[in-house]
């Protein structure tokens, strides 16, 4: 039994899942592409980092073969696969929730192409209910391109910025100060309750810093108001089991916090990592620590920025050496993703790409556990590994 440490790296993607071209992602390889662009010299950047990618201690555990690339074999040991997905969206909550045994199989809720975007009525219902005096944006956009081009009007008009993307996403951009943060989460909360009915996944609050298009700065106070996932995941049985689930980062967010012991939070994935590890001496036999690691997706994946995310998973990879070093005998981590986001991509959006899983731990020992026909193999093993009762979807691979 002892713990599970589970980690997703927000959108690291291993290529082209089966299904990819129905997402008009055939091709697609966030890993892959990073990869050779370095390789090529294309993912150097004056400051931040140069030469082929490296990442040593994630290919000791695999991340090669896990990816079907060359390589040499696992030399540290651990289970070594991959995943596809078989929840019908690309985005967040649908990829989190399938590894935690709930496959996301219903459609949900988008916004069309269209300007303005949002139903009249779904804006005239949250200005009733807010009073706030009408909003900017109104369409598809990249979070922060749309706050460079809205956020002075904002601050002036003191009308937040309203956008979403492909994803089931409403997304509102408010200055911290200027309209408030704690005002810009009420206005969330009343926008949360008028899209249940279009089956919207999320309300993100986007807040931000500074006073014009130059300086401006989305803040780690981002919050995520999700639905919560429509039957108990992992996470739910962990609790009801009286396990404790440290939730670091977004994780607490994306489950609608349920099944969620404590919340743990990070500004950036190196303070996401301080805080998995300072939740490691707190989790005992039994525990599940769940970590995702944001700015993969958010800060690169989709800003399109192949340095930038190759040295977030170098940077990544040098602290691994001292998660191996904190696992205690019995103890189960893994390591997978929950959709793509390849840099090198057309667009800003997701793609629809398998996931790494490199699952490891004292004593547990090298295997190649192939192609899992679904994420939720993940989540039925850490329920296995946990003695925690099975879900409906997923099968161990332990
Ligand atoms: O462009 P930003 O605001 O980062 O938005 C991105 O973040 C959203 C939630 O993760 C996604 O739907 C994607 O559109
Ligand atoms: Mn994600
Ligand atoms: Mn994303």
């Amino acid at each position: 039994m002892s713990r599970a440490i589970l980690i997703v790296l927000d959108s690291f993607g291993i290529g082209q899942a089966p299904d990819a071209s129905a997402f008009g992602d055939e091709g697609a390889d966030t890993f892959g592409h990073i990869r050779a662009a370095c390789a090529r010299g294309t993912g150097d950047r004056t400051g931040l980092r140069v030469g082929p990618l490296h990442l040593p201690n994630l290919e000791r555990l695999g991340l090669l073969a896990a990816a079907g690339l060359p390589g040499p074999d696992a030399v540290a040991g651990g289970l070594t696969g991959s995943a596809a997905e078989i929840s019908r969206g690309k985005d967040t909550p649908s990829g989190h929730w399938e590894i935690a045994g709930v496959p996301v199989l219903f459609d949900w809720g988008t916004f069309p192409r269209t300007i303005p975007t949002f139903p009249e009525a779904l804006i005239e219902a949250i200005r009733d209910d807010t009073g706030i005096p009408g909003i900017l944006g109104d369409c598809h956009a990249s979070g922060t391109d749309i706050i460079a081009e809205f956020g002075e009007a904002s601050i002036r008009s003191g009308r937040p910025i309203v956008y979403t993307s492909s994803d089931s996403v409403l997304q509102i951009a408010a200055h911290e100060t200027h309209f408030g943060l704690e005002r810009l989460y009420d206005l969330c909360r009343a926008a949360r309750r008028h899209v249940d009915a279009l089956n919207i996944g999320r309300v993100i609050a986007r807040p931000f810093t500074g006073e014009d298009a130059t300086s401006f700065r989305r803040t780690a106070n981002r919050r995520d108001y999700s639905v919560p996932p429509p039957e108990a995941t992992l996470l739910d049985r962990a609790v009801e089991a009286g396990r404790r689930v440290i939730a670091i980062g977004k994780i607490g967010d994306i489950f609608a916090h349920r099944g969620v012991s404590e919340v743990r939070k990070g500004d950036g994935n190196m303070a996401l990592f301080d805080a998995m590890m300072a939740a490691l001496p707190d989790a005992n036999a039994g525990d599940l620590v769940f970590a995702n690691f944001v700015d993969f997706d958010m800060l690169y994946g989709h800003r399109r920025d192949v340095p930038g995310y190759a040295a977030a998973l170098e940077a990544f990879d040098r602290r691994l050496p001292e998660l191996i070093a904190a696992l205690r005998p019995g103890d189960l981590a893994i390591v997978t993703a929950d959709h793509g986001c390849d840099p090198t991509w057309k667009g800003t959006d997701h793609t629809r790409e398998c996931v790494p899983i490199l699952a490891f731990g004292p004593g547990i020992a090298a295997r190649d556990i192939g192609r899992r026909s679904t994420f939720a193999d993940i989540g039925a093993s850490v329920a296995a590994h946990l003695d925690l009762p099975p879900g409906r979807h997923g099968r161990s691979f332990l």
